[in-house]
């Protein structure tokens, strides 16, 4: 895959000891269409904070290359880029809040629900090792798990109108996939995520994903 160099060297110019600076680092998780981008960007101008995402767009380019592979390929693209991430983060936090919209529980919660086929009893048990951040990457304060009912998540995917990605259909069409992926991003520890219930409107789900930034990291005005 000759995409692959140019990945890597985008990697390559990271550093790869990435620090949190200190100010806070918020990670925003959950499906397609729960309103990520919505909250990310009201936080974004609500706490003066750089916005970024996983993956970085230094590599975005390379998305759609890398989501024609094999699974186990196109993971290691998006784990990539959430060390690239990581060295951006690292680097503006140091003079400002940081959100992320997607980071390393969403590579993990897609993987895993990949991996393993039926209901989510069949994932691997609660506090297994695949549930752990990676200890090399830098680590979000709070991470936000935007939780909203299949039937809701179809009405603003729809609502949106644009052409859907293979993983939206499946995750579309098999209802167990996503409660596979539901149920890891729930498992995740260090840091776990905390639930917001994005079912409400956009201004409510910003007050109490406000609320929650505001109480565990009190360095926030
Ligand atoms: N609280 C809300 N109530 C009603 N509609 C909402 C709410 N939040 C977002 N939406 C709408 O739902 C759609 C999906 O929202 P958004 O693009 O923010 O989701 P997302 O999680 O970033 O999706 P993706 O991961 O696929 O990029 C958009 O049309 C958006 O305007
Ligand atoms: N850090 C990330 C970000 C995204 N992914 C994968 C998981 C899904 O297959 C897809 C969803 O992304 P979206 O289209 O909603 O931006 O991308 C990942 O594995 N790791």
């Amino acid at each position: 895959i000759p995409e692959a160099n140019e990945v890597l060297q985008e990697a390559d110019h990271c550093s790869r000891t990435s620090r949190k600076g200190k100010f806070p680092v918020i990670g925003i998780e959950g499906l397609d269409a729960t309103g990520k981008s919505t909250l990310t960007e009201s936080l974004r101008e609500s706490f003066k904070a750089v916005l970024l995402k996983s993956p970085p767009d230094c590599i975005g380019r390379y998305r759609k290359r890398f989501d024609t592979e094999p699974p186990l390929i196109r993971r290691a693209f998006y784990a990539l880029g959430n060390y690239i991430t990581a060295s951006f983060i690292a680097n503006k936090s140091a003079t400002s809040p940081v959100i992320v919209d997607r980071y390393w529980h969403s590579t993990a919660a897609y993987a895993i629900a990949t991996e393993v086929s039926g209901k989510a009893e069949n994932l691997p048990p609660p506090h297994h090792e695949l549930y752990q951040w990676p200890l090399d990457l830098l680590q979000p304060d709070l991470v936000l798990l935007l939780t909203l009912s299949p039937e809701e998540r179809i009405r603003r995917i729809e609502g949106r109108g644009e052409q859907k990605t293979k993983e939206e259909m499946e995750l579309e069409a098999n209802c167990l996939f996503r409660q596979r992926v539901e149920e890891t991003y729930k498992r995740m520890e260090n840091p776990a995520c905390v639930l917001v219930d994005a079912s409400a409107s956009k201004e409510e789900v910003f007050k109490n994903a406000h609320l929650l930034i505001k109480r565990y990291c009190n360095t926030l005005s």
